[in-house]
């Protein structure tokens, strides 16, 4: 289907927002006024540069506090109009959206409302405009969908027919069932977003709070269907309020935007896309560092040996168990200290999972990152991470350990990787949300506020089924702030004590947790004779679900990257969340004397 963006839904200036929305593959824009009227060009030079970049104007909004008003209010009202449609004219715009007037003039008389809006079509017909009259939440005396459809239904006039915007009608509870009582004709445009559900003022939540598709809570494919099944054809327009995006890059958000909406048209059946192929494991992870030793130091400490080299580049494969750790001191390691880079997925079809990411508009990264190297899948991720997609021991498949060189046999006490957690950037969090959910097929859990001493983290794990891959997704409230922004691997073991201890003998640092928080714990649950003593003693937190229980700790941080130990009962299905300030707190305090 046509889509469609409203320019309000991107940051910097008009031309920036075009540019984004051409680029990410949307066909049309709707221009909202502010932007116009703050652009330095024309309306026949936006018109041009439309039409330079592909993008139809399917939109001019919004007019406002037109209706149902007494007739002298009414007719400098239609003087108003009259001056936009010109304007139209000039931007090559056919369709204008009129909202429900919040006006305190406004009267609560639907026939006069009906008669003055029949009137501005009239007006609006002669420049071969129509007219979209759309409820608003917060209208005065027309907040919901139906009787806004009323009120048009009544005017009966051609150029007049309704605009439906999602976040109006779910925000109030209406029940977009009623939809199909439209015919799909009179509806002239439908302005699309989600929210996060929040119990809060409806104007509020609407100017700040919209986000795209499939990030909030909205069911946007359940009233999609309902508009679909009326006949309409119309685009499918974004028009999102969102404080963040307001200020994040446009052309991500545009990106991030456009996957929204195949997604949502995959949703109702309206477009086909590669089905999802869920990652079955981790195959590695890859730290990109300028200077081996502190990592290769913790790597050793935590029982990790050097198990190969790759053939042609400085990457070494270090291996405990099936946890495998990539550490890669290439050239481009010298632009930014040691963090993680790649991921590695077992996938059961690496091409068809890279499709899938491809069609959703994830960077594809080339195949070879060498002519002599094994071919591979991968894509970038929202932020960046490189995700290959690994057949890790498929006959059949190529097997990315081809490319390195046998040093050793693993050293194989129990150890694989229990889940890794990212940093995002501050800007795109619900993004990588949907990204992970929709093109990786993971399962998003709920979403956590964590409180760090210098602000709040927003943690989200996506997860596949049988838990054998987890994502812990993170973002600081406070952008740049670097403590928050260290990636970590965590690696599951039997036994956390006799791991812990076994890291701190072969000369590893534990990171410090205070005896308050070992106190809590003493009067929060039981503990055996010397249990709570030897946490203590170690720094191993302590958290307890129905399921189990869940133990671990974490070791210094080195650049970017820091790793924690954990036993997870096989019922326990959290990341130890509740401990994440005490975590935080001591990884602050340790700042700068344990940084590499
Ligand atoms: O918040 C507003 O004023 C506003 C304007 C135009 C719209 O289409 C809308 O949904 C909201
Ligand atoms: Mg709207």
């Amino acid at each position: 289907m046509h889509t469609s963006i409203a320019t309000v839904s991107l940051s910097g200036p008009l031309t920036e927002k075009l540019t984004a929305a051409s680029r990410a593959g949307f066909d049309g824009v709707e221009i909202f006024e502010n932007d116009l009227l703050a652009s330095p060009l024309s309306p026949e030079e936006v018109r041009a540069r439309c039409a330079d970049l592909g993008l139809a104007v399917d939109l001019y909004q919004p007019m406002r506090d037109i209706e149902a008003v007494p007739d002298e209010v009414f007719a400098r009202n239609l003087r108003r109009a009259r001056h936009k449609f010109e304007l139209m004219r000039r931007l090559g715009a056919d369709t204008v959206l009129v909202c429900s007037s919040v006006s305190p003039d406004a009267l609560d008389d639907d026939a006069l409302a009906a008669e003055q809006l029949s009137r501005l079509a009239d007006l609006a017909a002669e420049f071969g405009i129509r007219v979209a009259y759309e409820a608003l939440a917060w209208g005065r005396h027309i907040s919901t969908y139906d009787h806004a459809w009323r009120v048009v239904e009544a005017a009966g006039h051609p150029a007049l027919g309704t605009c439906l915007d999602s976040f109006h009608i779910l925000s109030r509870g209406s029940d977009p069932k009623g939809i199909e009582d439209i015919p799909g004709e009179k509806i002239f445009f439908l302005q699309l977003a989600d929210a996060p559900l929040l119990a809060m003022d409806v104007l509020q939540w609407s100017r700040h709070y919209r986000c795209f598709p499939g990030q909030g809570g909205f069911d946007l494919p359940g009233l999609l269907t309902h508009v679909l099944r009326t006949g309409y054809s119309g685009p499918l327009s974004l028009e999102v309020f969102n404080d963040v995006f307001r200020q994040a890059d446009a052309g991500p958000t545009a990106v991030d935007a456009h996957r929204s909406l195949l997604l949502l048209q995959e949703a109702v059946g309206v477009a086909e896309l590669p089905a999802p192929v869920v990652p079955t494991g981790v195959a590695f992870a890859e730290l990109l560092t300028p200077d081996a030793e502190p990592v290769t130091a913790l790597l050793g400490a935590l029982g990790f040996t050097r198990a190969a080299r790759h053939r042609g580049k400085p990457v070494d494969l270090w291996q405990r168990g099936t946890a495998r750790v990539l550490v890669n001191t290439g050239p481009a390691a010298r632009r930014a200290g040691t963090r993680l880079t790649a991921i590695g997925l077992e996938s059961p079809d690496p091409a068809g999972a890279a499709r899938r990411a491809e069609d959703l508009l994830a960077p594809v990264l080339p195949r070879r990152r060498a002519p002599e190297d094994v071919p591979l899948d991968a894509v970038a991720a929202p932020d960046g991470t490189e995700l290959f997609f690994c057949a890790t021991g498929h006959p059949g498949l190529p097997d990315w350990r081809a490319d390195f060189e046998d040093l050793a046999e693993a050293a194989d006490p129990v150890c694989r990787i229990d889940h890794l957690a990212l940093a995002q950037p501050w800007h795109h969090f619900d993004e990588a949300t949907l990204f992970h959910r929709s093109v990786l097929g993971l399962h998003a859990q709920e979403s956590v506020d964590l409180a760090d001493p210098y602000g709040l983290l927003r943690s989200r794990a996506v997860t596949n089924a049988d838990g054998s891959v987890r994502i812990a997704l993170a973002v600081g409230a406070a952008p740049g702030d670097d403590t928050v922004h260290a990636a970590h691997i965590a690696l599951a073991v039997d036994d956390v004590v006799a791991a812990a201890r076994a890291f701190r003998a072969a000369g590893g640092r534990l990171l410090p947790v205070p005896a308050n928080y070992h106190d809590d714990l003493a009067a929060r649950y039981e503990f055996a004779d010397g249990e709570l003593e030897t946490y203590r003693d170690l720094g191993i937190l302590y958290d307890r679900e129905a399921g189990g229980a869940f133990r671990h700790c974490y070791t210094e941080t080195v650049g970017r990257v820091f790793f924690e130990l954990v036993q997870r009962d096989p019922g326990y299905q959290g990341y130890g969340a509740v401990n994440a300030p005490v975590r935080l707190a001591a990884q602050h305090a340790v700042r700068g004397f344990t940084g590499g």
